[in-house]
């Protein structure tokens, strides 16, 4: 460990205010800071007052990253201690502005950036970052954006947040991540004529080049960091996500977290609402605004798990699912021309253009939107809802939220108090007519740290859908009973971590039982071993 003023400007081990009078003599620090020595209680309150004093969450989230580049203990504290409010802030919806405006206020580089410029060198590339024993990779390309669009090398914002999740929420050590930026290039004209613009200022490659690049960077990952480590996609296009997922799927740890994650959070909303609305899975009918990564990944999850649960054949429970993409309802007769995810999905029906007319024809009793488009759950398409199901259940996934379907207001206000309404991006309880409503968040937060916990405390070698399913079963199953009441379908962040080893400990089971565990002996209470593996950001004493 290095000493004085270089201790100091260390992220890893700088304590500030924190350090004792003895560390102070120990490790050259006198004169080197304010005569005061804090305790990381005290430094934690005084942060989050300062943070409070902004009014504007971008400069909250400006505050926090040059936390994070100070001290990572106390930046991780603060996280974990006061994550219902700090969430909105490192993650959706503030961690899409930031990446929109991540040229202007970027000051030092987090993360790691591989552009076309780097092809033939990612290996050394990767020798580059300070830290050698990686778990957990999270890479974008910067394509899809949460529903913001192609951001390019911006995205970077992304990977960062997605990893001090994993570390806040599901206890991965920070040294472990490695956040990773892929640039190919933007189709994005405003960023290519921005003059402060920080990527690759030509259009996006693709095809071979494109595909090189990745191939070249999955094999690089796996050289320096073995087979073991996860590698997340992220907010990839769906062009390019189904294919890269089914490609590296048998040769790598992979996982993609707006596919799979996003299923197993929302397959669990829909389990822990049958609670509410009663009913089995295949009791229900459902219909998707947004036939992309998450509409389709969470159709086919939930078709899976009713297939599991009725012993019928996924193409009979497929059938339960309807989806709706930028030409209307998927219908048979558009197979010919439909990319190939949406075709398990193309059922027989006539043409329906709009959505409005899609719910009175299909009669969904849940409704999801996963498009990324704002506002396009209307009042007429909420009380059509509302008309057809006692409780009916809207998911209004699409991030940030200026993107979302509705807002918690609107859900409850149009469907007169009867919905059961989660969003992807927070919003406050609603009073309506004197009772209080709080949304839940239909969020993959709530599952990629644990499930990566999981696959990672097993040592397990690939990802299999069960694995999935056993993160929605553990998840749904954390419910309470006082969270119901509150018609909420997700139990609140406060206790993330506890509900993350619970998710981590289920996975782990289920690895261990398919054979892909690789950490043996099989840890005879997961739980508990999940929780000791888990990152402990209180500061550590120096001699
Ligand atoms: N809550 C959560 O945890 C998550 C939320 N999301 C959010 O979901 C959204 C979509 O992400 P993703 O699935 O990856 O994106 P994709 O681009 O893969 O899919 C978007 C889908 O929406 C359809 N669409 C676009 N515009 C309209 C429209 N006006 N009317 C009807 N359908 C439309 C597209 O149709 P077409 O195919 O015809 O172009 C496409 O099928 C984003 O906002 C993202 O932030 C994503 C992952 C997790
Ligand atoms: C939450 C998330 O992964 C997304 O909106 O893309
Ligand atoms: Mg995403």
């Amino acid at each position: 460990m290095c000493s004085g003023y270089t201790l100091l400007r260390d992220p890893h081990h700088n304590k500030g205010l924190a350090f004792t009078e003895n560390e102070r003599d120990a490790h050259y620090l006198r004169g080197l800071l304010p005569p005061a020595v804090f305790n990381q209680e005290l430094q934690e309150k005084r942060l989050m007052h300062n943070l409070r004093q902004y009014d504007v969450p971008l400069h909250r989230y400006m505050a926090l990253m040059d936390l994070q580049e100070r001290n990572e203990k106390l930046f991780y504290k603060l996280l974990i201690d006061n994550v219902e409010e700090l969430l909105p802030i490192v993650y959706t919806p503030t961690v899409g502005e930031a990446c929109q405006k991540y040229g202007s206020i970027f000051k030092r580089p987090q993360g790691l950036y591989i552009s076309l410029k780097e092809k033939g060198k990612i290996s050394e590339v990767l020798k580059n970052w300070p830290e050698r024993n990686i778990q957990v990779i999270v890479v974008t390309d910067g394509e899809r954006i949460l529903g913001l669009g192609d951001l390019g090398c911006q995205g970077m914002g992304i990977p960062v947040g997605k990893l001090s999740l994993y570390t806040a929420l599901g206890g991965l050590r920070p040294s472990a991540c490695l956040p990773v930026t892929i640039d190919v290039g933007t189709n994005n004209q405003k960023l290519l004529n921005d003059e402060f613009y920080i990527g690759l200022k030509h259009k996006r490659a693709t095809g071979q080049e494109y595909a090189e690049l990745l191939e070249e960077f999955m094999t690089a990952v796996k050289q320096n960091y073995g087979e073991k480590v996860l590698v997340q996609f992220e907010d990839f296009a769906n062009h390019n996500a189904f294919e890269l997922l089914s490609k590296y799927s048998s040769s790598h740890l992979v996982f993609n977290d707006d596919i799979q994650g996003t299923a197993s959070v929302v397959l669990s909303g829909v389990i822990a609402a049958l609670k509410l609305v009663g009913g089995k899975l295949a009791d229900h009918k459902f219909l998707f605004l947004g036939a992309g990564e998450a509409g389709t990944g969470i159709a086919e999850l939930i078709a899976l798990e009713m297939s599991k649960q009725t012993k019928a054949p996924l193409e009979e429970t497929r059938k339960k699912i309807w989806l709706v993409d930028s030409k209307g309802l998927i219908v048979r007769s558009r197979i010919g021309s439909l990319q190939h995810f949406k075709q398990p999905w193309a059922h027989e029906h006539e043409p329906v253009k709009e959505l409005i007319d899609a719910v009175k024809a299909i009669k969904p009793t849940v409704l999801i939107g996963s498009s990324g488009v704002g506002k396009t759950f209307t009042k007429e398409v909420v009380e059509a809802m509302t008309s057809l199901n006692e409780k009916p259940i809207i998911l209004a996934l699409s991030n940030p939220t200026s993107q979302s379907e509705c807002t918690a207001e609107e859900a409850y206000t149009w469907s007169k108090g009867r919905a059961i309404f989660a969003s992807g991006s927070p919003f406050d309880p609603v009073n309506y007519e004197g009772e209080v409503f709080v949304p839940g968040q239909s969020n993959n937060a709530y599952i990629f740290p644990g499930f990566g916990l999981g696959l990672i405390i097993s040592g397990a070698i690939r990802v299999h859908d069960d694995m999935l399913l056993a993160a929605s079963e553990a998840l749904a199953a954390q419910v309470s009973e006082k969270n119901y009441e509150k018609g909420l379908i997700y139990p609140p962040f406060t206790n993330i971590r506890k509900i993350s080893a619970n998710i981590a400990a289920k996975v782990a089971a289920k690895v261990y039982d398919l054979g892909l565990a690789s950490h043996l002996p099989r840890p005879k209470d997961l739980v508990q071993y999940a929780e000791s593996c888990m990152y402990s950001p209180l500061y550590r004493k120096y001699r």
